[in-house]
């Protein structure tokens, strides 16, 4: 296989569904090379009757092929980007080079690799289609990760009394365990990557982060019209709107772009001019900070024993790690500091099976979060203030204060205004429609 990096042009190729499978493919290709296909599999083969479903369906799965080719494209960053058979307006043009250039930032930093001007989607269509007439159930299909912040929004969802069906994409155990400690049914959406994207990479392609938020978020949406249901709901907060980091241009880096307020509005807005209201995208907890959505899983113990927010679990072919928690990454550091306040030292030792706060070892890990002397992490992890603002309020909890982080760290932070009870109380915008928003109390 020719090397991507030396190719001239990505280009879309073919996209479609099976109806008698429940099998959607999709093929990218780096100029006349062969044919890159992902697969996803839907269980139970799901097949609207309704025409304007069909039709709406077909151009989300358009959208998903547009969006998922990130995966590939970046394995050699083509100068010419050929969309094939799409109709590409200029909202949708505008959408993916947002999403590409920004969901690859993290990418570019850590490759040193300078996009822009680089990523251009031409138009080749002056209007989006539209389908008007879409009917769907007023329920909900809720994007699960295996993590606290799912699991808050599905409870909240559930005791506002509305119809809810957990959902994921990929194999991963440990998300179905949790959606069975929530005594609920799961739909467990296969993706299967080309094959051909291992072998690139072993050879030397380019590789680095991609915005999978939003490839889970087009399978999310793809399955909300192959099974009926009016809200795709995803959970993410407002502090995943804060940059990583600033780069030596003056440019945003952020880990999670495809989970921030901006994503959120591009795709919601996008789905409006073509799908009118009849599908909502959203995040639940957008308007909450991650201490708030920490607050509320304390109160779920349930969960405490089958959640897992450590990203070493959630690898395509399975956990790297024994247990739930690696104990030494940014997201077992920062779940720690962000449950600390809300249960006592046994809760945390029983979920973590350790105390990170206890290990100095830790400490250099626990001031990359606050960015004392350090960029933030490429982690979902909270703000650097909401960090330092847990880390004092510590500080002054009789049964934290002497932890070894906590003694070397607190001293060294600043919160200002943002203390931790500013924080619980701090409300964002967010895109929940009104009368769920009513109903869960937003
Ligand atoms: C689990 C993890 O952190 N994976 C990142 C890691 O990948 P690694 O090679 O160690 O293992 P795999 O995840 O199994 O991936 C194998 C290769 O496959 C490619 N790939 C995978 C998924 C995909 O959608 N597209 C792909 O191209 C890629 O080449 C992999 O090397 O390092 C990779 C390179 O930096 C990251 O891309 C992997 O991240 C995954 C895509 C992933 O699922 N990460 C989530 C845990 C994650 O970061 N979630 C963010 C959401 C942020 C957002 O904006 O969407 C979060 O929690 O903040
Ligand atoms: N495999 C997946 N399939 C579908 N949605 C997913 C998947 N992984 C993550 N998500 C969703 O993406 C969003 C971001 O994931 P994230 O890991 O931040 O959340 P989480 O796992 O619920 O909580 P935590 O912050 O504790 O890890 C959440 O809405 C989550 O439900």
């Amino acid at each position: 296989m020719t090397s991507p990096q030396t190719a001239e042009t990505f280009h879309f190729l073919d996209y479609g569904y099976d109806p008698a499978t429940g099998e959607l493919r999709m093929s990218w290709s780096f100029d006349d090379g062969p044919p890159l296909v992902e697969r996803l599999v839907f269980p139970w083969a799901p097949w609207p009757s309704d025409a304007s479903r069909q039709a709406a369906f077909t151009q989300v799965m358009g959208l998903l092929h547009l969006v998922a080719g990130v995966s590939y494209y970046k394995a050699g960053l083509p100068p010419v980007i050929d969309t094939g058979s799409h109709a590409i307006d200029a909202s949708t043009a505008v959408f993916l080079e947002t999403l590409y250039s920004r969901g690859l930032a993290e990418f570019a930093h850590v490759n040193e690799i300078d996009l822009d001007g680089r990523i251009r989607f031409g138009i080749t269509s002056e209007y989006p289609e539209r389908v008007t007439d879409l009917a769907l159930p007023d329920r909900a299909l809720v994007a699960m990760g295996g993590g606290k912040d799912s699991l808050v929004s599905l409870e909240m969802l559930r005791g506002a009394g509305i119809e809810i069906q957990p959902f994921a994409v990929g194999g991963s155990a440990l998300i179905a365990e949790t959606v069975a400690a929530a005594g609920l049914p799961f739909i467990r959406i296969e993706r299967h990557l080309a094959p051909e994207l291992q072998q690139m990479n072993a050879a030397g392609a380019w590789n680095g982060h991609v915005p999978i938020t939003a490839i889970n978020s087009l399978v999310g949406l793809c399955a909300a019209l192959l099974y009926g249901y009016r809200w795709v709901v995803f959970s993410n907060e407002a502090s995943a709107d804060e940059a990583t980091l600033v780069d030596d241009h003056g440019r945003a880096v952020n880990h999670q772009y495809a989970k921030s307020l901006d994503f959120e509005t591009r795709l919601a807005d996008l789905l409006d001019d073509r799908l009118g209201d009849g599908v909502g995208y959203f995040s639940l907890l957008r308007s909450m900070g991650e201490v708030e959505i920490a607050r509320r899983f304390a109160g779920l113990e349930r969960y405490h024993e089958v959640f897992s927010s450590c990203n070493r679990n959630f690898h395509i072919d399975g956990p790297r790690i024994d247990g739930r928690w690696c104990g030494d990454c940014p997201k077992c550091r920062f779940t720690t500091l962000a449950l600390a306040p809300f249960l006592p030292p046994p809760a945390i030792e029983r979920i973590f099976g350790r105390v990170l706060l206890d290990d100095d070892a830790q400490l250099p890990g626990f001031q990359a979060l606050c960015a004392l002397e350090a960029d933030k992490p490429f982690e979902c992890v909270g703000t650097a203030a909401e960090s330092r603002a847990l880390a004092t309020a510590l500080a002054a909890r009789e049964e934290w204060k002497d932890r070894a982080v906590i003694r070397h760290l607190a001293p060294r932070v600043e919160t200002g205004d943002d203390t931790l009870e500013a924080l619980l109380a701090r409300r964002g915008p967010h895109h929940v429609p009104a009368d769920v928003a009513a109903r869960v109390r937003l």
